[in-house]
């Protein structure tokens, strides 16, 4: 397995928002997780991606695999989009950017500053950077917020390919990717329940 989740609760301000969370993921498997906003989602990406310790349960297989892609892009604005890739390139030990910058368009604005893309731009080059990573397990979410149909289907395509070579990913969205491999997981039914003794700590 990539990743092994079991029992899990994720906490916001130390209150617990999920709880009982369990799944796998195979090499070649996508999981989406779905839920109304505010149901938790993005507190339990933040967990596997180890930015915040669970509050109960356990995560295997994480650490070092999982390249993370939150919903900044995170990009060095004084840089091009080809010194962004090679920033991140160096910082994973990797050194082919071209497949990146071919597979999400980005060819045509290479010398271009990263502050001066438009927010889909932006998008797009946050998103390329999973690819310099090299890491398995892509972490992503709502990774296709500003992305046109067009750049949708181009990351859509990028994740297929990262499947198809072993990869998995796990990603948090409101809209049907167009990636038929994909289970659902419907994270509405782990809601937490209030907890007396969480609530109390305040008063001690
Ligand atoms: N300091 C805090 N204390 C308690 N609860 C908090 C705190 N900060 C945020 N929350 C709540 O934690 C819950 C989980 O937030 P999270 O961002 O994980 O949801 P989400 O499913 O990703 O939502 P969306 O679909 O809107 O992105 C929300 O209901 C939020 O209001």
């Amino acid at each position: 397995m990539m990743l092994t989740v079991r029992d899990l609760a994720v906490s916001r301000g130390g209150v617990p928002v999920l709880e009982g969370v369990s799944f796998d993921l195979a090499p070649g498997r996508a999981l989406v997780l779905r839920g109304p906003n505010g149901c938790g989602k993005t507190t339990t990406l933040r967990t596997v991606a180890g930015l915040q310790p669970p509050f109960e349960g356990t995560i295997e297989g994480a650490g070092e695999r999982i390249a993370y892609a939150a919903h900044s892009d995170g990009l060095k604005s004084m840089l091009s989009v080809t010194e962004n890739l090679r920033f991140w390139a160096q910082v994973f030990g990797t050194t082919d950017i071209a497949p990146a910058l071919r597979d999400f368009d980005l060819e045509g604005l290479a010398d271009r500053l990263a502050g001066n893309l438009s927010a889909g731009q932006k998008r797009r080059l946050g998103l390329a950077r999973l690819m310099v990573t090299g890491r398995p397990v892509w972490v992503l979410d709502e990774p296709t917020v500003s992305l046109d149909t067009a750049s949708v289907a181009l990351f859509a395509a990028a994740v297929r390919r990262h499947l198809a070579e072993g990869g998995s990913a796990l990603i948090a969205t409101h809209i049907d990717l167009g990636i038929p491999e994909a289970e659902i997981f419907d994270m509405t039914p782990y809601k937490a329940a209030p907890r007396a003794a969480v609530q109390d700590e305040a008063f001690l």
